[in-house]
């Protein structure tokens, strides 16, 4: 795990704290099945996987608005309008688990990092009840110490409070630290903790190339970490 080491001064991070979607699991094809359900319910036309790959990572009411503002900029959605929608597609998603996937070299990663007593947690802005049992379906059930979703504390990432909070459990300092993210917000979140950043270039990131967020190491794979 020599990447790691490098990005701690030499020894291997006592913490390491990883983003959910577009980083652990490829979940957009269940999160544009819901998407698109909820649309057609409403009587629009279904968006399809590629717009819903760039409007995820700000959480569902995010998505939700995107989704119904036909693009990134979702200014012009009213609030009532926004909890009925999103109401219906947090109903619909509950039953949309069938596609999720594991990237590649994740299972290996985790437990390297257990078998070396690394402590691990997750920090994503999906909504917390679907955490736990997609990490269970998955297979990646037992890995985690710490869980903090979207709607966990009142703040999600890019704020750092999630990060800030894990590292106070766990009793380590930024610098003992890592966060594991694929998109602008894992790396402004980190930044604000003072973690450094490790990104994944496969996850989603609105679009564009996570190396312009400038995170500490871009990896194709987890397995480049190992
Ligand atoms: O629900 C989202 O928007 C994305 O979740 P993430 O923080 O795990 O990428
Ligand atoms: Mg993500």
């Amino acid at each position: 795990m020599k990447p790691l080491r490098a990005l701690c001064a030499g020894e291997l991070p006592r913490l390491v704290m990883f983003d959910l979607d577009g980083t652990l699991v490829d979940s957009v094809p269940d999160l544009a099945t819901a998407v698109d359900r909820m649309l057609v319910e409403l009587d629009r036309e279904p968006v399809g996987v590629e717009c819903v790959r760039q409007w995820v990572g700000n959480g569902a009411r995010v998505l939700v608005r995107r989704a119904l503002a036909g693009g990134m900029d979702h200014s012009s959605i009213g609030e009532a309008e926004t909890d009925a929608a999103l109401a219906r597609f947090l109903d619909i998603y509950a039953d949309c688990h069938d596609l999720i996937s594991l990237y590649p070299g994740v299972h290996e990663l985790l437990e390297a990092l257990s078998t070396a007593a690394v402590e691990l947690a997750v920090v994503t802005n999906k909504p917390e009840r679907f955490v736990a049992p997609l990490l269970e379906q998955v297979g990646l059930g037992g890995y985690f110490r710490w869980i903090i979703g979207g709607d966990t504390l009142p703040q999600q990432k890019p704020d750092p409070a999630a990060l800030l909070q894990v590292m106070r459990l766990a009793g380590v300092t930024a610098a003992q630290s890592l966060f594991i993210g694929d998109s602008r917000s894992d790396v402004l979140a980190a930044r604000a903790a003072g973690v450094p950043c490790v990104a994944v270039s496969y996850g989603y990131n609105h679009g564009r190339p996570i190396a312009e967020e400038e995170p500490q190491l871009v990896v194709d794979s987890m397995a480049e970490l190992l």
